[in-house]
């Protein structure tokens, strides 16, 4: 659905100049919740900000359902963004206008009638769960119901994509979590394309379908969030993951003392609740100690990662692997 070709953005002040983007290529498909990651200024904003050209790049194209919308005019450009919503980290709420005038107002822009406006307006407002605070003023309300209001806003022209810009940074845990099962539910039930940026891994595991790492400009690291998560190739992507609870190589201390065998077994959906350390341990007589081990979920699929010391005749060692590939758990070695 999105393209971006060899995107750079360089900003220019006296005396200093910031490449911002240095090389972006990307691609996101129709559907999809997909996540972009990094530390401050790293380029996250600058990037979310190239797919409804709030900025534009100083080289390279960005391509949304096969047009080209770097070579837009304004007017087109104008019609295209209609299709195009986005949340923002501090809701940008109108504070002088009730709830459904801030849902209307993007409406109103459209030259629709005001009935046609307060219609689509309720319909939103009930998705995200607001109906019974349309009249009230954005002071009224917390900051989760603010974001709710500022989601409804986003979607009041239909989009086929949205741009969530930090949207939940300015929210406590538990709020987070309930603004991102909106965003999960409307994905599924809008089949809206969803492009997020966050600093947050957890905001990746709960919400994101595929996920992009960028660093200073570069995109360092993409794929599937499951195939991230289980085997992080950069180093940011580590440090990202071990800051966030998930360190992959946390074994290393433990290891130390422990001589022999070691390897890490990656499962995930259901494999995740086989039994099959007992299975491997009884069928191959070995002993196997867990030195590190998470299960979580990522969406709605169960993933995990142990490492595990092996201990035991060499020859049924080398049956290992083979043992848990049959039950679609990956075993790399970490340790002969
Ligand atoms: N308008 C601007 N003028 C000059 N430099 C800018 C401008 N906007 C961004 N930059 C610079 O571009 C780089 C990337 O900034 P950007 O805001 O995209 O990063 P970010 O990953 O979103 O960071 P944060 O998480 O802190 O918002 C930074 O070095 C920043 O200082």
């Amino acid at each position: 659905m999105i393209r971006l070709e060899n995107i750079r953005k360089t900003y220019e002040s006296p005396g200093r100049v910031s490449h911002a983007l240095a090389g972006v290529d990307l691609h996101i498909r129709q559907g999809e919740v997909f996540g972009i990651i990094g530390r401050s200024g790293a380029g996250k904003s600058t990037l979310i900000r190239m797919l409804n050209l709030l900025e534009r790049p100083t080289q390279g194209d960005v391509w949304v359902r096969d047009q080209n919308i770097t070579k837009m005019s304004e007017a087109q450009l104008r019609k295209f963004r209609q299709g195009v919503g986005m949340v923002f980290q501090h809701f940008n709420l109108l504070r002088s206008r009730t709830v459904i005038d801030n849902v209307c107002f993007p409406l109103r822009l459209t030259g629709m009638s005001r009935a046609a406006q307060l219609e689509r307006a309720h319909e939103v407002l009930s998705l995200v769960g607001l109906t019974e605070h349309a009249g009230k003023y954005p002071r009224q309300l917390s900051g989760g119901q603010q974001q709710r209001v500022g989601i409804a806003r986003a979607l009041a022209n239909r989009p086929e994509l949205l741009l969530c810009d930090e949207a939940t940074s300015a929210l406590d845990p538990e709020t987070t979590q309930s603004i991102l099962r909106l965003l999960l539910d409307i994905n599924k039930r809008l089949g809206l394309t969803i492009v997020l940026i966050t600093h947050g891994m957890d905001v990746i595991r709960t919400v994101c379908d595929r996920v992009a790492v960028i660093d200073a400009g570069v995109i360092v690291e993409s794929g599937e969030v499951l195939d991230v998560f289980l085997h992080p190739q950069h180093p940011v992507t580590q440090a990202l993951l071990s800051e966030s609870g998930i360190d992959a190589e946390g074994w290393r201390d433990m290891a130390q003392g422990i001589a022999g065998r070691l390897v890490r077994l990656s499962f995930r959906g259901e494999a995740t609740v086989q039994p099959m350390l007992s299975r491997a341990s009884r069928e191959l007589n070995l002993d196997l100690s867990i030195l590190q081990g998470s299960v979580s979920r990522i969406k709605d699929t169960p993933y995990g990662q142990l490492v595990l010391s092996v201990q035991g005749d060499a020859e049924a060692q080398d049956k290992l692997a083979g043992l848990f590939a049959a039950e679609g758990v990956q075993c790399e070695e970490l340790r002969p």
